[in-house]
């Protein structure tokens, strides 16, 4: 059977593959779910014998680390794009928050960056300021994707970024049970997830920047 793919191309000509390995209904089916969503993008399916456009493919990564990457870019082992989980670092007065999750059972307990899954469409700074919200009660600002992604579990892509703390007090509403702000002292001082410890050499040096060159 002949497969499709579904591409994005944004407003600057980038185009990005959306997802991969799909019959032609369901693909097409997918295209109709983006273009109700009312996203000034062009969706399209392709088969996916056609070569991917190189340049394409690149741009796709390569906006994935800048602001405005929209999610899915990339794809796992099956060919299909991972579903992305974006994760906020969030900063105020030069800490960071860390929330402890309680649950599910094998998580409960250790620290991480609150967030959640990116809904189709939305970017990853959306998705984050909107994760904050329903998690934490907050209004947030995503200001830069910090370095790494790290697969959660086949199909699950974890992404983090550095996010501005605009208006409310954090709670702990949803998935978590203590929050904690950190400064750059502090950072090792909960029991982080393992793949969240990566970016802590990252995060240091946001809160505490080196002081200018006289
Ligand atoms: N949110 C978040 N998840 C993380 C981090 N580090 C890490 O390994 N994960 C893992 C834990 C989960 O197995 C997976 C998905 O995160 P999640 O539990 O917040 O997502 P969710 O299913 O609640 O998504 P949603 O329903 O809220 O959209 O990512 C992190 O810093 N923040």
């Amino acid at each position: 059977m002949d497969t499709f793919r579904v591409m994005r191309q944004d407003d600057n000509g980038n185009r990005f593959r959306v997802a991969e390995g799909l019959a032609r209904d369901e693909a097409e089916r997918v295209v109709a779910e983006f273009e109700a969503r009312g996203h000034k993008q062009l969706y399209w399916t392709e088969p996916t014998a056609r070569p991917t456009d190189a340049a394409g493919a690149t741009a796709g990564r390569s906006a994935a680390a800048g602001a405005a990457a929209t999610t899915a870019a990339t794809t796992g082992a099956s060919g299909t794009a991972n579903r992305i989980v974006v994760g906020g670092a969030l900063i105020h007065g030069g800490r960071v928050l860390a929330a402890r999750r309680s649950a599910p059972a094998e998580l409960a307990g250790r620290w991480e960056f609150p967030g959640g899954k990116a809904e189709p469409g939305e970017t990853e700074p959306q998705a984050l300021e909107r994760e904050l919200l329903e998690e934490l009660g907050v209004r947030a600002r995503a200001l830069q994707r910090l370095p790494g992604a790290w697969l959660v579990r086949p199909g699950l892509e974890l992404r983090l970024w550095a996010a501005e703390l605009i208006s409310g007090e954090p709670r702990p509403l949803e998935d978590h049970d203590e929050l904690r702000w950190l400064g750059p002292g502090e950072l090792a001082d909960v029991d982080w997830i393992d793949h969240d410890r990566a970016v802590l050499p990252d995060l240091a040096r946001l809160l505490d920047p080196p002081p200018p060159a006289a």
